[in-house]
């Protein structure tokens, strides 16, 4: 089986790949690792969704892989999903995509220019309908930004007009190209901050890549024969 991490940053994905075994191979921006029996690419796109969306279309128009992992940190909107937890993203939507009139932002369906359910959307959202059942982390939702928010009136607008519990700037990029492409695809992130008044001594970035790392490693043994521990 071939699996393609894409990750924003190097940084994000580091303690996790300390797991596999590198292989070389000269082919920047992608790096090739091996986990028992599975085939694993990164891909680091640097972070945002333009960057996300180019680099990830690209590599798929050359290369075939089974399932596509949005691996790194997000923001939590609510303090109920703290920091250190790891989800899963089950839908997305495009935060800042959209109109602002002097009444307030509306986004591309509310304006008129893309119906709620044109492909790949449905109700609005994109859905990933892959592994839902079978990865034992919180599903939540997700809403992608060109900007990473920090500012208490723009986020109390955020969450009145999204239904989403975790900010980050690329997984929307990732289910629109995987669900346009139709490869199988994952996004999984740790929250290492809240989405509030932007306050960095307040995150917490260790906390959320060591257990980032576990999860990741944990979705890996699903998917490869690994030897049994008796
Ligand atoms: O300002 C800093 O000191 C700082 C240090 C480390 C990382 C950052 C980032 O802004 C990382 C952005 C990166 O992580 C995702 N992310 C994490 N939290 C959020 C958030 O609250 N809102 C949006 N994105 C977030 C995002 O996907 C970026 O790729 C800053």
């Amino acid at each position: 089986m071939k699996i393609l991490f894409v990750a924003a940053t190097c940084f994000e994905l580091k303690l996790f790949l300390e797991n596999l075994e590198e292989i070389e191979g000269e082919n920047s921006p992608v790096s090739h690792y091996r986990w028992h029996d599975l085939e694993i690419d990164l891909i680091v796109t640097g972070v945002g969704l333009s960057f996300t969306t180019y680099h990830l279309t690209r590599l798929l128009q050359k290369e075939k892989y089974d399932l596509v992992i949005n691996a790194g940190i997000a923001g939590s909107f609510y303090d109920e999903l703290s920091i250190g937890t790891v989800v899963n993203i089950t839908s997305e939507q495009f935060g800042d995509l959209g109109i602002e009139e002097p009444g307030g932002f509306k986004t591309l369906f509310q304006a008129g220019f893309l119906k709620e359910d044109q492909f790949p959307f449905q109700g609005g959202k994109l859905l990933n309908p892959h592994f839902n059942e079978s990865i034992e982390l919180p599903n939540v939702n997700g809403l992608s930004v060109n900007v990473s928010h920090g500012c208490d009136e723009t986020i109390d607008k955020l969450k009145i007009n999204f239904d989403a519990d975790v900010e980050s700037m690329e997984g929307a990029a990732v289910f629109y190209v995987c669900l346009m492409e139709d490869v199988p695809f994952l996004e999984i992130r740790a929250i290492s901050n809240f989405v509030e008044s932007r306050d960095t001594t307040k995150w917490d970035i260790p906390t959320a890549l060591e257990n980032l790392t576990d999860e990741l490693l944990k979705i890996l043994r699903n998917f490869a024969t690994v030897p049994q521990i008796s």
